[in-house]
């Protein structure tokens, strides 16, 4: 079947209410259902995304993109204040107004006309409105002219809502108008003061910005230290780094009530330790909750509220017939663009095959139709500064899954590449071996500029490379991949 022929719908138009039959039904289109509908046109399927809001998601407008857009200033005026030489030609703060005007250009000034210029390209039909199900392969989309789309699914329906902030159930919480990571990355002021609460993250990547930014920061935390799911050396690093810019960082301490007497006013938060503290905005990065509440998902045996349970060719757990999908946030298994966007090929594709009626999928470990990543090497970067950068379980979880393994650390201070790279290079990275099998399956990286190192890990990880060939990469010398070399001679010992 050509494209061409692949993308016209059979049966009725808009407005007729009768059903648009397609082979495959998107809902979300976000980066994971963009790519989850333009990877099974690819196999040469018909495909159609529904988005109420849009096209292009969390991700482009108010979570990677901005966020990342407000901390790269930061980062690099704090890369040349490490450099003598340099440090003596960046005195300044940053230029606030210039940082957010440059952010808004990467969220596309929240128009999505570039996307779906896209999903156009790609022959992929949008279809806007609220989508939900409404039994098995039909999805009910009302439109924002008020009228209802019926759309029926040869082959898959795939969810990809993705999710939203969750925020705590805390008096005064909804009179204080708090800012979530909405807010957060879209605002077009900086807040004298900014509290943020939650110690994951958003909140160690937002209040690095906007300390950055010129905001008085307290970051609050209520367990004993940030970024809990890394190696615990990371968030004792950022902490530390954060409270060398200015920013206040307390552990142990949450929130119990918001007063905020007017919108005009500063609210103010009353802590478990007993105390108060007012500013002028409140964030809360505390976590997330899946967009599944009003998908119709009992009328296809599912619960609503609750992150969708997947297979790993992301198929959802229980349905009759096999023909729902849940993949991206929305599943719960990595909230992450890039993981996300890898269980989308591998849906694509598994859609394509079975579609295909090809008897035997690839399901098996790190097999075509398997997102054996998700469990196994799934790479992270938090933008702070420093920056922090793993892949794999911790020596912890690694321990807790049955495995034999040794941490093997570094201080990056050490290494020639690093030193040049900033003065008094402050950094650690741990290599999590398995001594059964001699692989990595675990790597964190913490300092300056380590993000692209990133990915020789996620290879090492991933390949299951033999340490006894890791040691014929050779890094190039003086850069800071030799931090490489360094853990595996430690090791050799
Ligand atoms: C502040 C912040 C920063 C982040 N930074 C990074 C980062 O640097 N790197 C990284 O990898 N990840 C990052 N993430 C995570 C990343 O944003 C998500 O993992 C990613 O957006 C998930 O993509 P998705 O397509 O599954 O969901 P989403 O991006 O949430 O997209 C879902 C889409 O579905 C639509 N939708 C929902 N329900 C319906 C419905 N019923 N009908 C029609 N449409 C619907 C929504 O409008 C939306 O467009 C960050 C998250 C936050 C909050
Ligand atoms: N650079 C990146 O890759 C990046 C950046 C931002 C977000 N993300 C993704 O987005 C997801 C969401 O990030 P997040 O930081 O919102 O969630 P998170 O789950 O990482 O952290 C939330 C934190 O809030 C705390 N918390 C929860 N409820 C609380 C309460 N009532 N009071 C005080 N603290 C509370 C938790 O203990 C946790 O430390 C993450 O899973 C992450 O993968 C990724």
């Amino acid at each position: 079947m050509s494209p061409s022929e692949a993308s016209a719908p059979a049966g009725a138009a808009a407005g007729t209410g009768e059903a648009e039959e397609y082979d495959v039904v998107v809902i979300g289109a976000g980066p994971v259902g963009e790519n989850v509908a333009e990877r099974a046109h690819a196999t040469g399927l018909s495909t159609v995304v529904v988005e109420n809001e849009l096209v292009g998601g969390e991700c482009s407008y108010w979570a990677c993109m901005p966020s990342k857009a407000l901390l790269r200033p930061a980062a690099a005026l704090a890369d040349a204040r490490r450099v003598d030489g340099a440090a003596q030609a960046v005195r300044g703060p940053l230029d606030a107004d210039a940082v957010l005007a440059r952010r808004t250009s990467f969220a596309s000034g929240w128009q999505d006309d570039s996307q779906v210029a896209w999903l156009d390209s790609e022959a992929v039909d949008l279809v806007r409105g609220h989508g939900r199900l409404d039994g098995p392969r039909r999805v009910v989309v009302d439109t924002p002219d008020g009228s209802a789309r019926v759309l029926t699914a040869r082959h898959a329906v795939a969810v990809c809502t993705g999710s939203r902030a969750a925020l705590p159930d805390l008096p005064g919480i909804a009179e204080a108008r708090p800012w979530t990571s909405r807010e957060a990355t879209s605002s077009k002021e900086v807040p004298g003061r900014l509290a943020v609460i939650g110690g994951g993250v958003v909140g160690a990547e937002m209040a690095t910005a906007w300390q950055a930014l010129g905001s008085e920061v307290t970051l609050l935390v209520r367990g004993r230290r940030l970024l809990e799911r890394m190696e615990p050396f990371a968030g004792e690093l950022v902490a530390e780094s954060l409270t060398e810019a200015g920013a206040s960082v307390r552990t142990g301490v949450s929130v119990e009530a918001l007063e905020r007497p007017s919108p005009d006013r500063p609210v103010t938060l009353s802590l478990s330790d007993g105390g108060r503290l007012e500013v002028d905005e409140v964030l809360f990065a505390t976590g997330r909750r899946p967009r599944t509440d009003d998908l119709g998902l009992r009328t296809v045996g599912c619960e609503p509220g609750d992150w969708l349970t997947v297979d790993d060719s992301l198929r959802v757990e229980g349905v009759h017939g096999g023909w729902l999908y849940a993949v991206g946030d929305v599943n719960g298994r990595a909230l992450l663009t890039h993981q996300g966007k890898y269980q989308a090929r591998i849906a694509g594709s598994a859609i394509g095959a079975r579609a295909a009626g090809v008897p035997l999928l690839e399901t098996d470990r790190w097999g075509a139709h398997a997102a054996t990543a998700d469990h196994d090497a799934v790479p992270q970067v938090v933008f702070t500064d420093p920056e922090a950068a793993s892949v794999g379980p911790t020596a912890a979880e690694a321990e807790e899954r049955g495995l034999r393994v040794r941490a093997v650390d570094l201080d990056m201070g050490g290494v020639a590449g690093a030193a040049l790279y900033a003065d008094g290079y402050r950094g650690r990275a741990r290599m999590v071996v398995d001594l059964d099998r001699e692989t990595v399956v675990g790597v964190t990286f913490v300092g300056p500029g380590v993000s692209e190192l990133l990915h020789s890990a996620s290879v090492a990880v991933a390949g299951e490379v033999p340490l006894e060939r890791l040691w014929h990469a050779v890094p190039a010398y003086p850069t800071i991949s030799e931090v490489w070399l360094r853990l595996l001679e430690t090791y050799r010992g």
